[in-house]
């Protein structure tokens, strides 16, 4: 379905994709889904975009890898898995871009090296180097050292939120979320059958905070709320973010032809120019 979404000027894109579309529920690596990222953002990168990965799913492989289904509360723990899936997560991407013949890079971030002006710049400078030479950096926080995302109960970031840092300081035109559902909705549809989904939201409001609650499976963490914090940042930085599912993630084509799938969000008068124009800067 077409729509007034104009994303022929996007240039630079962050995607980020969450644990629930990497894992199946018995603990094993989707590599279907997998396998279709790799094909979808390499087929971007040959139209001549630049592409950054931002990946959850350490923690999800290293369960998988040591045979828990349950997440352990244990910070050391979830952190030793993270370290022990983070390997077998880029093996496995390694493997299916190679296929395609795109390079890819590993870039592991904390929230202080990127609140700090130096290794900002460094992290800046790599990541800009990597994108002229064709690559998709695939970023994820580096969970070994890092324990904002994995407690959140001192919560501050986690890879939603990332990747709207991540989005906002390589000035991309475009942050796409794939989560496990297709938007974000007036309630939690796992809970509330009457949710609707919002197609096009221009401010994170109090209200909109309201109806987001928390992850939906085993393997997810943030749930929705996280990602409107993303899209808030987002929205702040005058930048646009589309959520939608990653169930099969050439739905990224689909985005990138500007049929109206998932949720929009899009400072105002942009969306306004939009339907000028038809251009997205
Ligand atoms: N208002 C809402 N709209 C959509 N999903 C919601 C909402 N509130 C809570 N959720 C939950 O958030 C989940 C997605 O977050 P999460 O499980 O953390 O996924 P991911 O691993 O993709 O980050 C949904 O499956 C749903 O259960
Ligand atoms: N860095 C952690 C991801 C934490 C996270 O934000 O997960 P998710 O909610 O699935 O995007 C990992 O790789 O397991």
């Amino acid at each position: 379905m077409k729509s007034n979404r104009h994303m022929d000027n996007v240039s630079r894109v962050v995607v980020k994709i969450g644990t629930s579309s990497l894992m199946h529920a018995n603990g094993k690596l989707n590599l279907r889904a997998i396998d279709q990222l790799s094909y979808t953002l390499t087929g971007l990168v040959n139209e001549g975009k630049q592409v950054i990965l931002v990946s959850s799913g350490a923690i999800g492989a290293g369960m998988g890898r040591v045979g828990l289904t349950k997440r352990p509360e244990q910070i050391q723990k979830q952190q030793a898995l993270a370290s022990i899936g983070q390997s077998e997560l880029m093996t496995v991407y390694q493997q299916r871009f190679a296929a395609y013949g795109q390079q890819i890079s590993q870039v592991l971030l904390t929230h202080d090296v990127l609140d700090y002006p130096q290794s900002r710049a460094y992290v800046h400078n790599t990541m800009e180097q990597l994108l002229d030479w064709g690559i998709i950096p695939i970023v994820n926080e580096n969970d070994t050292v890092a324990v904002d995302e994995l407690d959140h109960r001192t919560t501050f970031g986690d890879n939603d939120q990332l990747s709207a840092i991540v989005a906002v300081r390589s000035h991309a035109n475009l942050l796409i979320m794939l989560s496990d559902i297709d938007g974000f909705y007036t309630g939690n549809p796992h809970q509330d059958t009457e949710a609707k989904l919002i197609r096009e939201l221009h401010e994170v409001t109090d209200d909109s905070l309201k109806r987001a609650g928390g992850a939906g499976t085993e393997f997810g963490t943030g749930g929705m709320m996280t990602k409107l914090k993303a899209a808030a940042e987002i929205l702040a930085h005058h930048q646009m973010m589309i959520l939608a599912n990653g169930a099969n993630p050439s739905i990224i084509f689909n985005i990138m032809n500007g049929e109206e799938i998932g949720t929009l969000f899009m400072p105002k008068d942009m969306s306004e120019g939009m339907d000028d124009d038809r251009t997205v800067e």
